[in-house]
């Protein structure tokens, strides 16, 4: 980073740069381009459903089964798309429509609740830490949700009238979500089921709103720039018509299919480190549409900032020694990194 050179934000958020001009920025410009990104070439990823109902319901015959396919998608890919959690196609439908609700409104209502520069929560883009950073094309409203007690209620948007009902319903479903999930790793990796969930802690969980408005050179522009995300995991809903994220494999991407009733979940960089590397956080990137406009919600679930993660004992041995230092306060670390395309979790290996 040049010494002189303060963080700041982005003076106009995307969505306005698009209605003013049709000229792309060129700091939001790709100079080598990514020619893959964009084309129908790039292939869909395995579907890697994962039934939640069944594995929470420790007596079914079939239980094993859906834990040894929750490893395998764990450990290759870092991903999978969650069914049979109970929330309804309307429910996730309000969830996108709350989400549109939000970027439909005007320009200076959207301001009051615009974040500060040496704050996450609130309305805005990411923080330009290097003067030639590319930017990323999206624009989001970033709330801590849970505990109740962290939520920063300035940033909530006051003129949605079922914003806050919404949020407790849907994030009351997904901490249920998040602990069985992290109880489910653990078994998928024979461990006793509590061992991520005491590692993790009560930690918190905020919800990335996201909209990647449409873009004249698809093919050269990022909605997000490729990351494996700061957080233990990430629930994410996608966007029901437009795809965008895709995932990285064996140095190739691939396209996550839409599957409209899913919840989409990636392992982060802390599920990472505390399983010693058998996880891996799912490198993605999201890319951009010249005709259509896209949304996501994203909800990252994240430890005490001031807990120390490190490798379960339990997954170091002789035969695969301490991978990662303990971290502490990863987001911090995260944003550095992620803003000159570098990975964060490659910084912290032994
Ligand atoms: O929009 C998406 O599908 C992914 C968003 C994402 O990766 C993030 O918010 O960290
Ligand atoms: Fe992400």
């Amino acid at each position: 980073m040049a010494a002189s050179f303060k963080p700041e934000l982005l003076p106009m958020p995307v969505q306005e740069i698009v209605r003013n001009t049709k000229e792309v920025p060129d700091r939001f410009i790709h100079k080598n381009g990514f020619p893959q990104a964009t084309l129908d070439s790039v292939p869909l990823m395995d579907t890697l459903l994962i039934d939640i109902a069944l594995i929470s319901s420790p007596s079914s015959p079939s239980v094993e089964a859906e834990l040894r396919k929750l490893r395998s998608a764990l450990s290759s890919w870092g991903c999978f798309q969650v069914v049979n959690h109970g929330m309804t196609s309307s429910f996730l439908d309000e969830m996108r429509h709350v989400t549109k609700q939000f970027f439909a409104l005007p320009f200076a209502e959207k301001q009051k609740y615009s974040r500060k520069v040496d704050d996450i929560d609130g309305y805005g883009n990411d923080t330009i830490f290097y003067e030639h950073q590319t930017l990323d094309w999206i624009d989001r409203l970033y709330l801590t949700v849970y505990p109740k007690n962290q939520r920063k209620l300035n940033f909530w948007p006051e003129k949605l009238s079922k914003f806050s009902e919404v949020i407790d319903e849907y994030v009351a479903n997904l901490k249920i979500m998040l602990d069985v999930l992290l109880k489910a790793m653990a078994r998928a990796l024979k461990l006793e089921e509590n061992c991520f969930l005491n590692e993790h802690g009560e930690g918190s969980m905020a919800a990335r709103f996201n909209l990647y408005p449409t873009c004249s050179t698809p093919e050269r522009v990022l909605g997000a720039k490729p990351h494996g995300d700061r957080s233990t995991i990430t629930l994410l809903l996608l966007d029901k018509e437009v795809e965008g994220l895709q995932v990285l494999k064996d140095d190739n991407w691939f396209k996550v299919p839409v599957i409209p009733h899913a919840i989409f979940v990636n392992a982060g960089d802390l599920a990472e480190i505390m399983s010693n590397g058998i996880i891996k956080s799912a490198v993605h990137r999201v890319v951009t549409d010249s005709e259509r406009e896209r949304i996501s919600l994203a909800m990252f679930c994240k430890p005490n900032p001031n807990a120390e993660i490190g490798p379960l004992n339990e997954l170091i041995n002789a035969d695969r020694p301490q991978l990662y230092k303990k971290v502490k306060n990863y987001d911090e670390l995260f944003f550095q990194h992620y803003q000159l395309g570098q990975r964060t979790i490659t910084a912290v290996k032994l």
